[in-house]
């Protein structure tokens, strides 16, 4: 599937996430060094990397999610996003986090209708009009490819939903608040083949308005998805290029081993 690979070559594209020199720790144990990364506004950049090799790590600290983590530090280097270091004193981690959504690996719909899941974020926000708020519950909802599939039932339970129609309710949720970027950690891990057809098909769509960074441990998933991809091992970055030259031509020995399955 080739059909995305239309922005990956541009070198003009705009650099919304610019990492210099980043170093993470949980307690003594070091789980990222020295990592330089841009992310380009509104591409695919996926991670991929044996287990424990710190993607995770890296994609929480896009939205300071680590923060929530007691033992979790940086010990040197910075994230920009837009040019703003999202670890200075100044910066709202809420505010953040609007901004640069995230999607989990297992769905987690609240126990509330398909309706009040989407509407939640905004009603936080005090947005009460119920005609602004039918408004973003569609709009999200086509957004996320579910609007046809949930229009009939809106207001019945999400739990009721198949896991893959919760994965993308649950795209829909992060969508509601207008996110610039959204983060998905192996977000098609727990769904069956159809159900990750259809939530790789959305990502690819929502690259037209966002800026996705996906973890996967799904290497022809990386491939299909993906304008960019980094590899990482043992909590460095390997290396990060154009997907096709990622998994085509690599220029490093370990990328090309892992790519080839044969390690990892
Ligand atoms: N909450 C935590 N406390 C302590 N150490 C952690 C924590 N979370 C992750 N680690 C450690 O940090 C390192 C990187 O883990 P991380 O989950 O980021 O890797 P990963 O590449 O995403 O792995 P996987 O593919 O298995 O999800 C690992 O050594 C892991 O054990």
């Amino acid at each position: 599937m080739a059909q995305n690979k239309d922005t990956a070559n541009s070198q003009d594209t705009r650099n919304i996430i610019e990492v210099r020199d980043f170093n993470f720790a949980y307690g003594n144990s070091q789980a990222l060094f020295d990592v330089n990364m841009d992310i380009k506004e509104k591409e695919v950049t996926a991670f991929i990397g044996p287990s424990g090799c710190g993607k995770s790590t890296f994609l929480r600290c896009f939205n300071r999610m680590n923060d929530l983590i007691d033992i979790a530090r940086i010990t040197g280097g910075s994230v920009k996003i837009n040019g703003i270091d999202i670890y200075g004193k100044e910066i709202d981690v809420i505010e953040l986090r609007k901004h640069v959504g995230m999607v989990f690996q297992k769905s987690n719909p609240f126990p509330k209708s398909i309706y009040d899941n989407i509407a939640y974020g905004l009603r936080i926000q005090g947005i009460k009009n119920k005609s602004t708020l039918d408004d973003v519950v569609e709009e999200c909802l086509r957004g996320a490819a579910l609007w046809d599939e949930v229009k009939d039932r809106l207001h019945e339970s999400a739990l009721g939903m198949s896991g893959g129609q919760q994965q993308r309710l649950c795209i829909a949720r992060a969508l509601a608040v207008k996110p610039e970027i959204l983060l998905m950690d192996e977000p098609c891990s727990a769904l069956d083949p159809i159900a990750t057809a259809k939530v790789e098909e959305l990502i690819h769509s929502l690259k037209k308005e966002y800026t996705i960074v996906i973890v996967t441990h799904n290497m022809q998933q990386a491939a299909r998805v993906s304008d960019r991809t980094a590899f990482f091992y043992l909590g460095k970055l390997i290396e990060y290029d154009v997907t096709d030259t990622i998994f085509m031509n690599p220029n490093n020995e370990q990328t090309e081993a892992y790519v080839s399955g044969r390690f990892g």
